[in-house]
């Protein structure tokens, strides 16, 4: 909770959270109760009156990213790196986020590239990194380029390669009802984008 009542910082998006009043925890969980009697049902029946203190509890952790710096994640560096001048990929990265048109869920995952100059990162701060964008409501094509901006920004990299396969449920559940469908975006800068050989070799790994 007070990693969202206390957010420190979004960079790379145009949100001025100061702006934004926040609402109180109280004041929160009344519109929860709002939104169950909308949908039909009693806030006061047995079976959902602490329901609206649960879901605050969940909206601070899916939406912590909010109180997070990926910059902060990238910020420690290893330059002695004895001559390693390739890739350093992670595939499969679990993304668990929100649309911001619906706050509904949409799964998937992520594969992450970058190509260092004289320094790299810690792995798991890649994955940090992932998880701090996804814990925000965004567009699934915002939130690719924002992962690759802020690896950019932080290690200067020769490039970065970014892909999210990922299903929303705003229209699997509801909606078109397209159970099966899956969206791709890819976000390529630097030699990525240059070096068509370089590209597929990412596109590759990430098929395996
Ligand atoms: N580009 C993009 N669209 C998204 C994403 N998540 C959800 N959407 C789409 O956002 C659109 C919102 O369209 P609207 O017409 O304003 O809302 P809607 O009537 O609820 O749309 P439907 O979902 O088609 O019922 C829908 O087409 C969603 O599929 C995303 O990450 N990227
Ligand atoms: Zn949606």
């Amino acid at each position: 909770m007070d990693a969202i009542r206390d957010r420190t910082l979004v960079s790379s998006t145009d949100l001025d959270l100061e702006a934004v009043k926040r609402p109180s925890r109280e004041e929160a969980m009344e519109a929860v109760r709002t939104l169950i009697a909308w949908a039909g049902d009693d806030p006061r029946r047995e079976g959902v009156i602490d329901t609206p203190k649960r879901v605050v509890d969940a909206y601070a952790e899916w939406f912590e990213g909010y109180g997070l710096d990926p910059a902060k994640e990238l910020s420690r560096t290893f330059e002695d790196v004895q001559g390693y001048d390739d890739i350093v990929m992670l595939r499969d990265i679990e993304v668990e986020s929100h649309c911001e048109h619906h706050m509904a869920p949409f799964l998937g995952k992520a594969f992450v590239a970058y190509m260092p100059t004289n320094r790299v990162v810690g792995i798991s701060k890649l994955a940090k990194v992932v998880e701090i964008f996804a814990r925000r409501l965004q567009t699934q094509e915002t939130m690719t380029q924002q992962i690759a901006d802020a690896i950019t920004d932080s290690l200067r990299p020769a490039g970065v390669a970014v892909m999210i396969d990922a299903t929303h449920q705003c229209m699997t559940t509801r909606g078109v009802h397209h159970r099966h469908v899956s969206t791709l975006t890819t976000q390529f800068t630097g030699v990525f984008k240059t070096d068509p050989t370089l590209r597929q070799r990412f596109l590759d790994f990430a098929k395996r």
